[in-house]
């Protein structure tokens, strides 16, 4: 049994059936990316997953449990972490507070994993005492990140990780994730625009379109893929 089992996730705003039976699986230390168009339901099935908005059917099973409409709270106890698009810091905070927030599970930071935020970004070091706010998109970027892995979590969910930052430090981003996951064993799944870049560190990736699952496999075969490339890489 895969870490994560998303099955036939059918969820929505309102109204408004977003997803409509969509399936994605995480094994243990996979990095997976879900690529797709604009309004495809990329966010809305990480949401689903993690609790934030209702599966209306479907049902996600996280290490052999079934949580399918677990509170984002508990699905963080079990070893799951979220790190949205946006808003994703406590912007008042300093970035150590930042980190000691993301540990509230554990209580304390160690002095172990600060160390490993050091060293894994060290422009986090350098501004520990300086509020998140006043740091760069990127940086926001990255102190999410490190307060999200702050509780040692089995997956851990990203959307757009590359976002906000500057063209040529997104292949390092990818690279981060990467020793991230080579370092901790988190496996990780995320939403990117940057399918491209996504898709040659991942093990394999799923395209959504319209709220359903078109194509897996994979990171290399979506990305040798005449019709992957053709309808959702730009040709
Ligand atoms: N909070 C919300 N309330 C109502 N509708 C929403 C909400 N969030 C997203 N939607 C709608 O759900 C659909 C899917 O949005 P979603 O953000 O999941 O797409 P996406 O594939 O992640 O897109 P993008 O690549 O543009 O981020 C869109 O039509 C969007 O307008």
């Amino acid at each position: 049994m895969a870490l994560l089992e998303a099955r036939d996730v059918v969820s929505g705003y309102g109204d408004a059936e977003i997803l409509h039976g969509v399936d994605i699986d995480v094994e243990e230390r996979e990095i997976v990316t879900i690529i797709g168009p604009n309004g495809a339901g990329k966010s809305t099935m990480m949401k689903a997953v993690y609790g934030l908005i209702d599966c209306w059917s479907g049902t996600v099973t996280f290490a052999g449990e079934d949580i399918t409409d677990l509170r984002a709270d508990r699905v963080t106890e079990r070893g799951m972490c979220y790190v949205p698009q946006r808003e994703n810091v406590f912007p008042t905070l300093t970035v150590r507070e930042n980190l000691e927030m993301g540990a509230y599970i554990e209580d304390q930071v160690s002095a172990a994993d600060l160390e490993a935020v050091w060293e894994r970004f060290p422009i986090l070091e350098e501004r520990q005492t300086q509020k998140a706010q006043t740091m760069s998109g990127g940086q926001q970027q990255m102190l999410a990140l490190s307060s999200a892995l702050m509780i040692d979590p089995d997956l851990l969910l990203v959307d757009e990780p590359s976002a906000g930052l500057a063209p040529d430090l997104v292949g390092d981003m990818f690279d981060r994730l990467v020793t991230i996951r080579d370092e901790t064993d988190t496996a990780i799944l995320m939403v990117e625009q940057n399918a491209r870049k996504a898709l040659s560190v991942s093990d394999r990736g799923y395209v959504l379109d319209m709220g359903e699952n078109r194509f897996e496999g994979a990171g290399e075969e979506l990305l040798e893929s005449d019709d992957v490339a053709e309808l959702y890489l730009g040709g």
